[in-house]
């Protein structure tokens, strides 16, 4: 039972509190003090006092409450509660408010508390916030104006932790606590239960703390219990009035019981009225709380005689049927994934782990987390791959569906998908062996071989299969692993979705993981588990997300992924990711168990090699795409990009009609790029054009005049002024003046380029204009260099050691003069330029070439023939020069450009220029390799 003794009297300020307000120790009240002069005055004297008084000098004041006309000032009840009305309260009547409050007002017990601080900016919402530290009688007020002070005594609380009955009564206080606050968060799902909802969180610390009370701070609890429960103000006074720990713990008590039979009967209530119609779910919250009050009731008897804070072990009762549940629910979800030993073993560690940890601690959603993220990796689970007598026909089927022409680049998938299926057949032979080796045998599964056995007269001998044996077996398994893809190639040719292709063509799930700007090996890694927020890289991340261990990733922009920097190297952890010969033990820094990714296809894209470390590089096989020609443009629009964006746009394919020559202006004069995506969003604007024309037209019923085709003429109103224009060839020839071709680094494209040269009087000097870049610089020297070395033979000069250039200069320039050209392509256009500017006879205009040369005289090999020949076609050349190199060039050339055009090839300058003036060079030179 409580004693109390008590302590010396202090003098402290009173601050009176008008109803329902009430400090108790250990509890925090905002008093609003706008019109409180008296508070001012406290506040001002305080101030003044410790201006002077050491800094972290705690400033205490006394707040006591008024008396009502139910209470007197000792704490006795004046009136009984529930009397004058019938059933119900009778009304507490605080006559006199604060301010005009005198000394027979004040109620006789009031707690010292601690003035932590002034809260609110506007007049009116100013309130001091106030802690209660602890519970004073007041002996006598000392003054009234211009605020209370009184003197005060506090006493020493003492409990008998032996008395068995004060026990019970402290364990029945925490029972009823705890029960009231279960009851408060099943009855929050209650609809229109009018009861206040309670997170989770606040819900769990609260019964942590209810549960580490001992019985020496029962006290404490009843105060804090008094505080949070709704009770009259009489109740809270009378509890403040209780300076035994005893009488204190049996008024909270009968507030407690008071309020959870008033909860009981509102849920019932509101559960089985007639008037709000029942749903499952309230049946379900009814049910629960009907459980509840069961359980506790069994509780309360199990825990009315022990010490334990729940009368139950931890884990059960105490961390309610929702903590166990959810472990049981992990549990369930752990043991379905099926995980390998390794992570088996740790998931064990950590739900044993979990299990005895409290719910409120901060790690203990850490390992929930984590053991979720376990659960969630699909370690067993894959789909089932399509790979049968029909996979490479269905394959093929679905790349050609899909993307128009590059049939080097399907082929080569299609031998991937070959070779995967070969050596998926190899491993599942393998598998099978193994399994066969290491078959245990059960009795029953014995017998029936027995009686096989006896059945066939044979004897089965049941062997253990060797270490060496399954070794070998498993290593011929870790050989057959599949190469890396790489696709490389300029945007929009088509890497993302030829991936996508071979993952439908396999039936496996799809994931993308977008490489470009991870800067942090993290990201591709995890986090460890010990960082704020850890969590899995992307990779690991991309399984869970799938949910089989067999997707096709497609690891995206690899060639953008970060150097090597302080957040770690993100490219070295791709590494393990895509060797494979490590990726079957990839451990995720998170995860901290191996996962196997061998199973994983991964297809890698890239928009250049340079930027890809070569570790990185030689793990992968790289398939190169090069951009598209106008006719494959032509081509993968018609068959594929206008009928996407007629439905994209809302038509249907007989409201618009792109004829041949818009689309191949389009191509043309508003896209210069290796890919197609411009294009796309070129013929999507027209499409949209078409669709606003042909739904205007059907609002205003003029259908009969809309025209589903468009016009070359529409394209200016629709696309804007060309942005490329295209050379075409010229009428008139001129000596000096060749028709060289050009392949646009931009990609995809070549064209015409005419290269010119003038001379005039001058001392020798070469002037090149045009953004002409080093090479080719060097390569108007080589020709220059080549023709003055060959000036008598080809008849330039009239003998053999005067200086063509003794008394001229020529210049040479390029036109399309703002695009920076170079390459050494050039060379042979510059040679035959040059001689036919310095002997006078033009070169026909519809004869373009290419190719480079060598001092020697040589014409070697270049790139880009498929392009400049396109181009050349389309600006109406009708003969070209190639190298005799690039012969193996002209075979992958579509059938247009090979119809209509004349190719020729030329091993050295003397070939070119016999095919250029046959009439004077036929024949000629062709055996002399230099004279230099
Ligand atoms: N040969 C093709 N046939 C049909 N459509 C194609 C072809 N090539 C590209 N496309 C289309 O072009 C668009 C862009 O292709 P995709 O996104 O695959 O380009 P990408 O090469 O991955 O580009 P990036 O390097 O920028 O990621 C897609 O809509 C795709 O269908």
């Amino acid at each position: 039972m409580g004693k109390s003794s008590s302590k010396a009297t202090k003098v402290l300020p009173l601050i009176p509190l008008a109803p329902p307000l009430a400090v108790l120790p250990g509890t925090t009240l905002k008093i609003p003090i706008t019109n409180r002069p008296d508070v001012a005055a406290i506040l001002a004297k305080i101030y003044s006092i410790s201006a002077t008084a050491k800094p972290d000098a705690a400033i205490t004041v006394a707040c006591v409450p008024l008396c009502s006309n139910q209470l007197g000032r000792d704490g006795k009840l004046l009136i009984e509660e529930g009397a004058g009305k019938k059933g119900g309260k009778a009304k507490t009547v605080f006559e006199v408010d604060p301010v005009n409050a005198t000394k027979k007002d004040i109620f006789a017990y009031g707690c010292v508390a601690k003035v932590s601080g002034v809260t609110g900016r506007r007049q009116g919402e100013v309130s001091l916030i106030v802690e209660g530290l602890e519970r004073v009688q007041v002996v006598d007020v000392l003054q009234e104006r211009p605020y209370f002070e009184g003197e005060l005594k506090s006493v020493d609380e003492h409990i008998d932790v032996g008395n068995p009955e004060f026990a019970e009564q402290f364990n029945l206080l925490k029972q009823l606590s705890r029960e009231l606050l279960a009851l408060v968060r099943l009855s929050s799902m209650v609809p229109r239960a009018q009861m206040v909802s309670l997170s989770p969180i606040v819900a769990r610390r609260l019964e942590l703390y209810i549960a580490r009370k001992e019985l020496s701070e029962a006290g404490t609890l009843a105060d804090f219990m008094a505080n949070v429960v709704d009770c009259t103000h009489v109740e809270k006074l009378r509890v403040l009035a209780s300076f035994d720990a005893k009488d204190r713990v049996d008024r909270v008590v009968e507030i407690l019981k008071r309020q959870i039979n008033s909860v009981y009967e509102s849920t019932r209530i509101s559960v089985t009225s007639n008037s709000v119609p029942s749903d499952s779910m309230r049946d379900r919250v009814g049910e629960l709380i009907r459980r509840q009050q069961e359980q506790f009731r069994k509780g309360a008897i199990v825990g009315g005689n022990s010490m334990s804070p729940f009368g139950a072990p931890p884990g059960q009762n105490a961390q309610g049927e929702d903590e166990t549940n959810e472990l049981e629910e992990l549990k369930r979800k752990l043991q379905d994934a099926k995980l390998p030993p390794d992570a088996e073993k740790v998931a064990q560690r950590d739900l044993q782990r979990l299990q005895k940890m409290n719910p409120a601690q901060a790690e203990y959603s850490v390992i929930r987390n984590y053991l979720e993220t376990l659960a969630e990796i699909p370690w067993a689970k894959s789909t089932v791959d399509l790979l049968d007598g029909k996979t490479l026909t269905r394959a093929k089927k679905q790349l050609d569906d899909d993307h128009y022409g590059l049939d080097k680049i399907k082929k080569r998938l299609l031998e991937y998908l070959a070779v995967l299926k070969l050596k998926e057949q190899a491993n599942k032979d393998i598998d099978e062996q193994i399994k066969a080796l290491t078959k245990s045998t059960t009795p029953t599964e014995e017998k029936e071989e027995k009686e096989q056995a006896s059945q066939d007269d044979k004897q089965v001998i049941v062997r253990e299969p060797s270490e060496a044996e399954l070794r070998l077996l498993e290593k011929k398994r870790m050989v057959d692993k599949s190469p890396i893809l790489l696709l490389v190639g300029p945007p929009g040719t088509g890497k993302t979705s030829l991936a996508k292709s071979i993952a439908t063509a396999l039936g496996r799930k799809f994931h993308r993981i977008s490489l470009g700007g991870v800067r942090d090996e993290a990201e591709i890694r995890g986090h460890r588990r010990t960082y704020v927020a850890a969590m899995p890289g992307l990779i690991v991340n991309g399984l869970k997300k799938v949910g089989v261990n067999n997707p096709v990733f497609l690891l995206d922009e690899i060639d953008k992924l970060g150097m090597a920097n302080y957040n770690g190297d993100p490219s070295a952890a791709m590494l393990e990711v895509l060797d494979p010969e490590q990726n079957h033990t990839f451990t995720d820094h998170y995860l901290n168990v191996p996962v196997d990714l061998s199973k994983v296809l991964f297809i890698a894209t890239a928009n250049s090699l340079d930027t890809i470390p070569p570790p990185l590089l030689d793990r992968m096989e790289t398939i190169q795409l090069s951009g598209y020609t106008t006719l494959e443009k032509r081509h993968i629009a018609s068959r594929h990009l206008i009928p996407k964006q007629i439905t994209t746009n809302g038509l249907h394919p007989e409201n618009i009609s792109i004829p041949t020559e818009v689309l191949d202006k389009i191509i043309t004069s508003y896209t210069r790029e290796s890919g197609v995506r411009n294009l796309e969003r070129e013929i999507g604007s027209v499409c949209r054009f078409k669709a606003v024309e042909y739904a205007t037209a059907k609002d205003n019923s003029t259908l009969s005049q809309y025209n589903p085709t468009v016009t070359l003429s529409d394209l200016d109103a629709i696309l804007g002024i060309e942005k490329f224009t295209e050379e075409l060839t010229e009428q008139h020839s001129k000596p000096g003046v060749v028709t060289g071709l050009v392949a646009y680094s931009t990609g995809g494209q070549g064209s015409i380029l005419f290269i010119e040269i003038a001379d005039m009087p001058g001392t020798g000097r070469v002037q090149l204009t045009g953004k002409l870049g080093d090479v080719l610089k060097e390569s108007v020297e080589v020709a220059l260099t080549w023709v003055k070395a060959h000036a008598f033979e080809l008849g330039l000069t009239a003998s053999e050691d005067e200086d063509m250039m003794k008394n001229r200069s020529i210049h040479v320039h390029c036109p399309s003069g703002a695009i920076p050209k170079d390459g050494p392509s050039a060379g042979l256009a510059h040679t035959i330029a040059l001689v036919s500017l310095f002997s006078g006879k033009p070169v026909p205009p519809t004869l373009a070439m290419t190719g480079e040369v060598s001092l020697r005289g040589r014409v070697l090999p270049v790139g880009g023939i498929k392009e400049k020949l396109i181009g050349a076609l389309r600006a109406g050349v009708d003969r070209v020069l190639l190298p005799d190199g690039n012969k193996k060039d002209v075979r992958d050339l579509p059938e247009e450009v090979l119809a209509g055009l004349r190719i020729e090839f030329v091993s050295s300058i003397w070939e070119g220029l016999a095919k250029v003036w046959p009439e004077r060079w036929e024949g000629h030179g062709l055996h002399v390799e230099s004279r230099l």
